[in-house]
């Protein structure tokens, strides 16, 4: 399924936190969200999840117009802080969420087999959540982002924190899933990982300051490193302050 972004705006209070953004992401793609801390990608994640409304703009995915119920089971999500019961095993937690999805019992239990196999926590199943490393969390967190094979998997710093190993363990699996068949919108801060995705918006202060495909992006710069085109548009925003 597509996603149409169609001139979203979002203001928290006093701060304009999403700026008249404007993007389409083709199905079966990896899209990253590459920006600064705070530069707006978490909340251009919940505006595309629906779980906050824009103040003007248009969100559709596959052509339904975002909030809507029913996409939810389409969709997948892992937020940027574990969302997990630590009292409760790998194993119970996908059962739990396996619920709330409303999965039929036998495709569960096979289901959580196959997710805690493609994580690489089968060993650790019993385990309780507590007793997890960062790393597991972040890998059981992806397991439950997965669980119901959404057609859009929506990432939100999935590899901070992570080590250069683990991480790209992670990436293999998000390259795996990708050619499953799924949609895939990550968002980062780490720059390199862009050469992991097909596509990436560039976010600078709430604004979409670049949109195109990774190859594109790179050939735009001198010496192949994405973070030459915040560097610029910092010093054009600096520059428009001072005039
Ligand atoms: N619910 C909220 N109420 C008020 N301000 C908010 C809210 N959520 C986010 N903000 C502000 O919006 C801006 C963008 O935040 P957001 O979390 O989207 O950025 P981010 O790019 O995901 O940052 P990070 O990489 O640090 O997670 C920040 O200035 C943040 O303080």
């Amino acid at each position: 399924m597509d996603i149409v972004v169609s001139h979203v705006s979002k203001r928290f209070v006093q701060k304009q936190v999403i700026k008249d953004v404007t993007f389409a992401i083709p199905a079966g793609e990896i899209c990253c969200l590459l920006g600064p801390s705070g530069s707006g990608k978490t909340t251009l994640i919940r505006l595309m999840i629906g779980a906050i409304p824009a103040d003007q703009g248009t969100i559709e995915i596959g052509g339904v117009q975002i909030p809507n119920m029913n996409m939810l089971e389409k969709i997948g999500f892992m937020p940027q802080n574990d969302a997990l019961y630590d009292d409760l095993s790998a194993e119970a937690n996908l059962r739990f969420f396996g619920g709330l999805y409303h999965m039929e019992k036998v495709k569960l239990e096979k289901r959580i087999n196959e997710v805690l196999a493609m994580v690489d926590l089968k060993e650790h199943e019993k385990k309780l959540v507590k007793n997890f490393s960062g790393g597991m969390k972040k890998r059981l967190s992806l397991a439950v982002a997965i669980l119901h094979s959404p057609e859009i998997l929506f990432l939100d710093e999935p590899t901070a924190g992570i080590d250069p190993v683990l991480r790209r363990k992670i990436w293999e699996q998000f390259q795996d899933i990708k050619n499953a068949g799924t949609t895939i919108i990550v968002s980062t801060h780490v720059m390199d990982e862009v050469t992991e995705c097909d596509k990436a918006a560039l976010i600078y202060n709430g604004s979409l300051i670049e949109y195109d495909s990774v190859t594109n992006l790179l050939q735009k710069t001198q010496n192949g490193r994405v973070e030459e085109l915040f560097f610029s548009a910092s010093s054009n925003s600096m520059g428009g302050a001072s005039q």
